[in-house]
């Protein structure tokens, strides 16, 4: 089975180090999330994948373009054309015709309830109706690799739980998946995460694996000891500490968001010293 990815990748984008010695590998089946705030690196990591960026240094293994399904961050669909006219171009693209065409478009607009809206203007579809059309082009031509760079942002709850479904559905057939995500909700559902930070890998593997293993321990707290140690999560205030022993409040089963603060933490106090 062959595994898609990159391997010790460093990217520079003008003067920046846009990423520094970045590994990641995406294997067939599965879908791995790769997280990070604004300006993490996220999509230079994807663009670089798909070929779009050469980088500096490093390896990266993808197959041919072809054989690459990549959904931008702006949904990459055509606003003037209809949904049938925009899976009818890129349809066209991959020389898929006649009843191929016809058996996958509608298989997909099935998929993901757009039949309904066929003739409609894809400026004139929601966000989420337009991301998920943007999934039905990338999904076309049936890819070995699936890259989509944030397809759930900006998109209602209800459209997300959609895609989600959507893009677990093709790594269960045997799609590899690659994921860019600002949700570490839908984070903790792939079968592996990549935390990005400033170009950097905080934390990497399958999402109980990144939770186990944050550093140090997140408490609730009633107030908090250190203000930048601390955020809020519903009504509580958590906050991390390094030292685990001695630390105030009460325990807390810690998921993906709590593991990736801390580990964004632990980074800053090592930095700091
Ligand atoms: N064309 C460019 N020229 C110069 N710097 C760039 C360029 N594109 C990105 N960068 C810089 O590279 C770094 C990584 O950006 P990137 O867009 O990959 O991050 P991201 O995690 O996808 O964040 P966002 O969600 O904000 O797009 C940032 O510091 C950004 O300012």
């Amino acid at each position: 089975m062959t595994a898609w990815g990159v391997r010790d990748l460093t990217v520079r984008r003008g003067t920046r180090t846009a990423l520094d010695g970045v590994t990641l590998d995406v294997v067939p089946g599965e879908v791995v999330a790769v997280v990070g705030g604004d300006g993490a690196g996220k999509t230079t990591l994807l663009r670089t994948l798909v070929g779009a960026i050469t980088p500096v240094s490093g390896r990266v293994a993808a197959p041919a373009l072809r054989e690459i399904g990549f959904m931008p961050t702006t949904s990459g669909t055509w606003r003037e054309l209809s949904v049938q006219e925009n899976v009818a171009f890129v349809g066209g693209a991959y020389g898929l015709r006649g009843a191929l065409l016809a058996e996958r478009s509608e298989r997909l607009l099935a998929a993901t309830g757009l039949a309904g809206v066929r003739r409609r203007a894809a400026g004139d579809l929601s966000g989420g109706m337009r991301q998920k059309l943007g999934f039905v082009l990338a999904m076309l031509h049936e890819p070995a690799l699936l890259v989509l760079d944030e397809p759930s942002t900006g998109v209602d709850p209800v459209s997300r739980v959609d895609l989600w479904r959507l893009v677990s559905s093709a790594a269960v057939a045997g799609t590899a998946v690659v994921m860019a995500t600002t949700y570490l909700d839908e984070a903790e559902r792939a079968s592996g995460v990549l935390v990005l930070d400033r170009g950097r890998v905080l934390a990497s593997g399958p999402p109980d694996e990144v939770v186990a293993g944050a550093p140090g321990v997140v408490r609730s707290v009633p107030a908090a000891t250190v203000p930048a140690h601390a955020w809020r999560r519903g009504a509580q205030v958590r906050e991390w500490f390094a030292d685990p022993s001695g630390a105030p409040g009460e325990a807390v089963t810690p998921d993906l968001e709590d593991a990736v603060i801390a580990a964004a933490l632990a980074k800053e106090a090592l930095s700091a010293r």
